[in-house]
């Protein structure tokens, strides 16, 4: 973890005398130094080759393989899961001697109404990748709370075991942080032993500031991970704004020693956004941040890019479309 940029986020961090409230009122994010912050992580110079590779296997074993569309059916979801069983050619692991390691991507997410088909699907093919669903009136959020909270029960007892909520923007563009606090608060209730992964939806928080505090808020009520988007909105995950939700998820340990867990998602396509990602990771939360447990990658056409680099890699040429057929 580099100590960098104390300016981007002033507040009193001596947190054990400041009340949880003070704590969220007196954030201030420095939106310049956010910026060259995030110039100088996407300007690092890029691991050679065969470190990329790596990079990129390790990349491949964080991703929320994900399919959120208004036309997902059982077999698309079926697809799904296979390609989450095995992301990358076994011929091309075998080239690389990675064939043993049982590289999965981190989960498959889907809607609630399609979980029950992945986790047939997975358990039918022997494997235990966790199901993660979106909930809470997804992506939006603008339904009732009994709703929401519903949908999150559903999910959980369809066999999801990561729950991708997402935060009410009304709340927070309203400065109600408290009640957004509660709500929740009642989500996490409502996942039981389930991961919860909060969404704040950042394109539509309007400030830095307001994506700090929802960061703050999201964690004190009890997320397992925070999350940027849900890939619907019109900006979806930016390093700038990782790095205001990086620094709140380190200050937050500071202040608690609990650990909370970063995914950015929405328009994460390419091979090399993937590298500046976990290079991202890397310099604002350290090397432990680095793994399925703490970080993800929800994307849904990612793989596609990575599997074609990691081919031209092993091969030294670039892949038919046939060749990866399920990317
Ligand atoms: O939660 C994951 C996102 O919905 C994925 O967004 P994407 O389709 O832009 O990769």
């Amino acid at each position: 973890m580099t100590s960098s940029s104390k300016s981007i986020v002033s507040f009193l961090s001596s947190c054990s005398w400041l009340s949880d409230r003070e704590w969220i009122s007196k954030v201030r994010v420095n939106t310049q130094a956010v910026l060259r912050r995030a110039q100088h992580i996407q300007g690092q110079k890029i691991p050679n080759k065969q470190w990329q590779t790596a990079w990129l296997l390790k990349a491949v074993t964080c991703i929320d393989l994900t399919t959120l569309s208004g036309d997902d059916t059982p077999s698309n979801v079926h697809r799904l899961c296979l390609k989450a069983i095995q992301p990358i050619r076994y011929d091309q692991l075998e080239k690389m001697d990675m064939h043993n390691k049982g590289i999965t991507t981190a989960a498959v997410c889907v809607y609630p109404s399609r979980v029950a088909d992945a986790v047939k699907s997975l358990k039918a093919a022997n494997s235990n990748l966790p199901v993660a669903s979106v909930a809470t009136g997804f992506p939006a959020g603008q339904v009732p709370l009994e709703t929401r909270l519903q949908e999150v029960r559903m999910a959980v007892a369809d066999g999801a075991t990561e729950i991708d909520i997402v935060i009410n923007r009304t709340l927070a563009l309203t400065g109600q942080w408290e009640a957004m606090y509660d709500e929740i608060c009642q989500f996490r209730e409502a996942c039981g032993a389930a991961h919860m992964k909060t969404i704040l939806a950042v394109g539509e928080l309007g400030t830095f500031t307001n994506v700090y505090k929802a960061s703050i808020v999201a964690m004190m009520a009890g997320s397992d991970f925070i999350k940027t988007s849900t890939g619907k909105e019109a900006v979806n995950a930016t390093y700038p704004v990782a790095i205001v939700m990086a620094r709140a998820i380190r200050e937050y340990f500071l202040c608690t020693g609990h650990k909370v867990g970063f995914k950015p998602a929405g328009g994460i396509r390419t091979a090399q956004e993937s590298l500046v990602w976990l290079t991202l990771i890397k310099e604002e939360l350290g090397n432990e941040w680095l793994c399925p447990h703490l970080f993800r990658l929800g994307a849904s056409s990612l793989l596609a890019d990575i599997e074609r680099q990691i081919y031209h890699y092993v091969t030294g040429q670039y892949a038919a479309f046939h060749e990866l057929p399920m990317a």
